[in-house]
């Protein structure tokens, strides 16, 4: 986390808004998809899930897997591993197959699915600009200072009025 405040601007999505967005990804995927369309579908957990359901119904994917990626900070150094691997024997290199994710940020959960899958396409919902060079398709950037808060993360919540309370 260190490396990743602070943060001085919230960005806020709602589910609506995560629907739109994916679907915006998935019409720019199938304008870069090979002749025969995707093949496959490799959703980085957790955040990927989410986006990953919506494109695959958008590009009738039906082979969808997941890759497990957990990061740690060892004071200033880090080193991101590898806790579950897709199904390498129907992945390979990653040719025809899409990596989807919710957001890039610094780029280390990228960095190392990317040494799994080197052939594959890499697409993100969001980006900030660290790692945008590591990701080939994504919808909306925001600047390196803002987090991005997620609906599965958020509740609605009472509000005191400005005046009277
Ligand atoms: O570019 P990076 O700096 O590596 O950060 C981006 C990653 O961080 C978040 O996942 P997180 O590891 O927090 O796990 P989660 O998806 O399970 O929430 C996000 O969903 C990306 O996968
Ligand atoms: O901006 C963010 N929002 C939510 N999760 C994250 N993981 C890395 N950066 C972010
Ligand atoms: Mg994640």
């Amino acid at each position: 986390m260190t490396d990743r405040l602070p943060h001085e601007k919230g960005f806020h999505v709602s589910w609506d808004q995560l629907h739109r967005d994916a679907r915006a990804l998935a019409w720019r995927l199938q304008g870069e998809a090979p002749e025969d369309g995707w093949r496959a579908i490799v959703a980085i957990t957790r955040g990927g899930m989410a986006p990953a359901m919506i494109i695959a119904r958008e590009l009738d994917v039906r082979a969808v897997d997941t890759i497990s990626v957990k990061s740690y900070d060892h004071q200033t150094q880090s080193e991101a591993i590898i806790l579950k691997s897709p199904d390498m024997d129907l992945m390979g290199e990653g040719d025809g197959v899409l990596i989807i994710d919710d957001l890039v940020d610094t780029g280390r959960t990228l960095e190392l699915v990317r040494k799994l899958l080197p052939a594959a396409h890499v697409a993100t919902v969001y980006a900030k600009p660290k790692g945008r060079e590591l990701v080939h398709t994504f919808i909306t950037e925001v600047s390196q200072d803002t987090w991005i808060f997620f609906p599965w993360d958020m509740a609605l919540q009472y509000v005191e009025p400005y005046r009277g309370a």
